[in-house]
């Protein structure tokens, strides 16, 4: 049975087990700003626990998975004393859990499945699924993530760590909070419990009948970047800063969610840090030129993406390949100055500068936007990352203090459900609708424009066009798990887990879009197979053939090898195969 324990479970944020209270664990750290509360409880059996029952039957006798594959517990956080470990297994948890996030479960005991009633899905992503759920010991309806254990390894349990530890140390209104932890001792599953929140800012923007007005959008904004400040004040980088991953409830509170690639930083103990973070219209320069030295500037570079966005009512960088990605950059925010070219000393700064330096035209571009609006755009978006100074200071930027101001919250209008996955469900009535009418000679065009520019490709599949250096093992562990490995940059390329940097990126030119103007004699150019994250080695023969040379076309320039229409067919089949996988 999935709740083997069948221990007492609490009802609210943090319940706390007779057992732990009297152990050492008690005594250790605490991890800060959580409230303890006791309850004693009965329960019922719903079908949360049908689901963890049947994951520990397909185990049979053997050990819960987590144990069997708990093969390196040894993420430093976490590394408790023997003793705590087994106070914390005594107290319900299962030991791989314990093994590696025990310092965030100090405290708390695991809420057991059968106290949730789930409702529906609501969101799937990259490594959970979400559902929307009734607490029965409370009636309150929060959402449940559901981590995946279905591919385990011990990279993916410390990543889930990691973002339980992060949640744990973050308590803020505009930060999404962890109300508690379902699993059990022997169980291999793991739900996180959050409170539930009706919408989120994808969805909203996404939502023909939503036009934000300059009050909302400071109210947004506002939030966002109170949210931004106390991470980092907290020494967190949230590290994938999107519309998406940003949640509202009805009463118009934002709340920062999925800190499944955030990490610790402390800007006077600098670790190397993996430049493959970040949804790719939202990601800075830096991190596309291989940063790897990094800090909250990446984040408000993300958030003076949504700002802009908010206000154009469409995302303003859509790029398709992390290429096109900086050449849209460039083309908004100038290229950088020499001076950041000298100093900032990039991995991949020589494969991607121009010929020529782009002017900057933010302000040509955006000269509808509220004047107020512009110095902090500008700010949040400088291309070197100093210049994007910090949260707190773009609190005070004149967008927030001149009329008209921020709107209250609550003032902010009720919506229909308008998730991004409510805008995915549009979208495919919409394409059904069209792909119908299109039969009767009738394509519906005016909705696809919205349509393809209302989501941002998640990072996973942007990022997959430069992974050439990653090790067989974890490709083939991942093709069947679409860009899973992307949320999860390997750890030995994340100086956040303790690792030592690894692999550089590889650029292939077959991957260069061919409007991009940078000098493709800097391309390393490599007959070796391509490898990804998402998909398997692609045919070596059909990679390493030698390329026709192009001529450069429109605002291209200088000459270029960049693939033909033909290999541009032929590398997108590549791609999808290797996609398939
Ligand atoms: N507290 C919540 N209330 C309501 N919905 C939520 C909540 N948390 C997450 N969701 C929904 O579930 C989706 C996936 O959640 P989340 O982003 O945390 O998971 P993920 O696996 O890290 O996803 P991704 O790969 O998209 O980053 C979200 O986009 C959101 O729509």
């Amino acid at each position: 049975m999935g709740c083997v324990l069948g221990r007492e479970v609490s009802s609210g944020i943090v319940s706390e087990s007779k057992e732990v209270k009297n152990s050492r664990v008690e005594s250790k750290r605490k991890v800060e700003d959580v409230s303890v509360t006791k309850t004693d409880t009965t329960s019922s059996v719903v079908e949360i626990q049908n689901e963890e029952t049947q994951e520990e039957k397909v185990d049979g006798d053997k050990k819960p998975r987590g144990e069997r594959r708990r093969s390196r517990p040894n993420y430093k956080p976490s590394n408790l004393p023997g003793q705590m470990r087994g106070d914390q297994v005594a107290a319900g948890w299962p030991p791989w859990l314990s093994a590696v996030c025990g310092e965030a479960l100090n405290g708390w005991i695991p809420r057991r499945a059968d106290t949730f009633e789930k409702i529906d899905k609501i969101g799937s992503g990259t490594y959970s699924n979400v559902y929307k759920a009734r607490d029965l010991l409370t009636g309150k309806v929060v959402a449940l993530k559901k981590v995946r254990f279905d591919n385990l390894e011990p990279e993916s349990v410390k990543f889930m760590a990691r973002e339980i530890i992060i949640l744990r140390r973050l308590n803020h209104p505009n930060v999404v909070k962890l109300e508690g932890l379902v699993t059990s001792r022997m169980s291999c599953s793991l739900y996180l419990v959050f409170e539930y929140m009706e919408h989120d800012l994808a969805g909203l923007a996404a939502s023909p009948a939503v036009k934000f007005t300059e009050a909302q959008v400071k109210c947004y904004m506002h939030q966002l970047l109170s949210g931004l400040e106390h991470c980092h004040k907290r020494g967190v980088l949230h590290r994938d800063i999107k519309g998406s991953n940003l949640l509202i409830d009805n009463e118009g509170i934002l709340r920062i969610a999925d800190f499944g690639l955030a990490s610790f930083f402390d800007p006077n103990n600098k670790h190397p840090m993996t430049s493959r973070v970040v949804t790719l219209w939202y990601r800075p320069p830096e991190l596309l030129l291989g940063a790897t030295d990094y800090g909250v500037s990446i984040d408000l570079w993300s958030a003076g993406c949504i700002l802009a966005e908010l206000l154009a009512g469409k995302p303003i960088m859509p790029g398709r390949t992390e290429v096109e990605q900086l050449h849209k950059i460039y083309k908004l925010c100038g290229s950088p100055s020499d001076e950041y070219w000298k100093k900032s000393r990039l991995p991949n700064a020589t494969l991607f500068k121009p010929r020529e330096p782009y002017k900057r035209c933010i302000r040509e571009t955006f000269k509808d936007f509220p004047p107020s609006s512009l110095p902090l755009i500008e700010t949040l978006l400088a291309i070197d990352p100093v210049e994007r100074q910090t949260a707190t200071a773009a609190l005070k930027s004149e967008f927030f203090t001149t009329e008209p101001y921020a709107c209250e919250p609550s003032s902010l209008p009720k919506y229909p459900p308008s998730k991004e996955m409510d805008a995915k469900r549009r979208d495919d009535e919409a394409r059904r609708l069209r792909a119908a009418s299109k039969a009767q000679g009738d394509a519906g065009k005016k909705t696809r424009t919205r349509e393809r520019h209302a989501r941002a490709m998640p990072a996973p599949d942007a990022n997959a066009e430069l992974q050439s250096n990653i090790d067989r093992r974890r490709l083939i562990n991942h093709a069947n798990a679409k860009s899973k490995s992307e949320k999860f940059p390997p750890p030995h390329q994340d100086g956040a887990l303790g690792y030592t940097l690894g692999s550089s990126h590889h650029i292939d030119p077959a991957l260069v879009p061919p409007d991009v103007p940078f000098s493709t004699t800097s391309f390393t150019y490599s007959k070796e197979p391509i490898q990804t994250w998402s998909g398997p080695l692609v045919d070596p023969a059909g990679v390493g053939a030698p390329r026709r040379k192009k001529k450069n076309t429109g605002d291209a320039r200088g000459s270029s090898n960049l693939p033909t229409g033909k290999d541009k067919s032929r590398d997108t089949q590549l791609k999808g195969k290797k996609s398939m996988a």
